[in-house]
């Protein structure tokens, strides 16, 4: 079997908001196709992880690789021009705009010029959205607003997608919707990053796994061993 490639790499990054020290040392890598789970409790730092990763928040030392090239201090736009995409936390939908322009102001093509996804067939991925389309997305329910905002990340045709808590707060049912897309995706080949409290939510649907706590990695494995590790579990994820 061949090595796989890491697409992303976190080299003892540390970041502060502030005189505040949030991330510490932090190391980990992700794996082209793969899936990883960051898991954590609440103010753990697994979103001051992906706005790290995505540039929005600095980092004041330590490297961060993508395709083997350091990226510290790259602005969001360059990482997104590197085909990268984050669906963040909060959704920062467009809620004055429909459904319709939400896509439409996010659709450019890949790096390699690649354009899989297509209105058409984000509707088709996403049915919950396509009787929706000229609704303005402030008009929506939180788990359409997620559905809208994963929607609208794919309509950048990125290689790497960071998920920020995609399953916060969302009714089961739209949970499961969630699932089946990320399975859906990961059937595409690209890359995925998670940054959840639910380790169950991840199960199933990602391969490795990092726990972090008060910004410092208490756990890097698979999920599968993780799962089996009560210590860790019982400890860090309040499982
Ligand atoms: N803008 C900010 N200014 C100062 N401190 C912040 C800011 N944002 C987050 N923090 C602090 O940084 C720490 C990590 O927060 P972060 O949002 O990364 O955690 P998280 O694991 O994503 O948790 P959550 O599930 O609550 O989003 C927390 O102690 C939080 O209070």
């Amino acid at each position: 079997m061949s090595t796989p490639q890491p697409v992303l790499e976190l080299d003892r990054i540390n970041a502060f908001y502030g005189a505040s020290h949030i991330l510490f040392d932090m190391s980990f890598q992700v794996y082209k196709g793969r899936t990883l789970a960051l898991l954590g409790r609440n103010g753990a730092g697994k979103s001051t992880t992906m706005k790290a990763i995505m540039g929005v928040v600095p980092i004041r030392s330590g490297e961060i690789r993508h395709e083997g090239r350091r990226v510290n201090g790259a602005a969001p736009h360059v990482m997104a021009h590197r085909g990268i995409g984050l669906v963040p936390e909060d959704r920062q939908i467009f809620p004055r705009h429909t459904v319709d322009d939400n896509l439409r102001i996010a659709a450019k093509p890949g790096l390699s010029g690649r354009a899989d996804w297509t209105l058409d067939n984000i509707y088709d991925a996403f049915p919950i959205l396509a009787p929706m389309r000229g609704r303005n997305a402030g008009m929506m329910s939180g788990g359409e607003q997620q559905l809208l905002s994963m929607a609208r990340c794919l309509m950048g045709n990125p290689d790497l997608i960071l998920l920020d808590e995609p399953s916060e707060g969302l009714a089961p049912i739209i949970v499961q919707e969630i699932g089946r897309l990320i399975r859906k995706l990961r059937g595409t080949g690209v890359t995925i990053v998670i940054a959840e409290q639910n380790m169950h939510f991840c199960l199933g649907i990602s391969e490795d796994a990092v726990v972090i706590d008060k910004g410092q990695i208490v756990y890097r494995g698979t999920i599968e061993d993780l799962r089996g590790n009560e210590e860790i579990t019982s400890r860090y994820l309040a499982i």
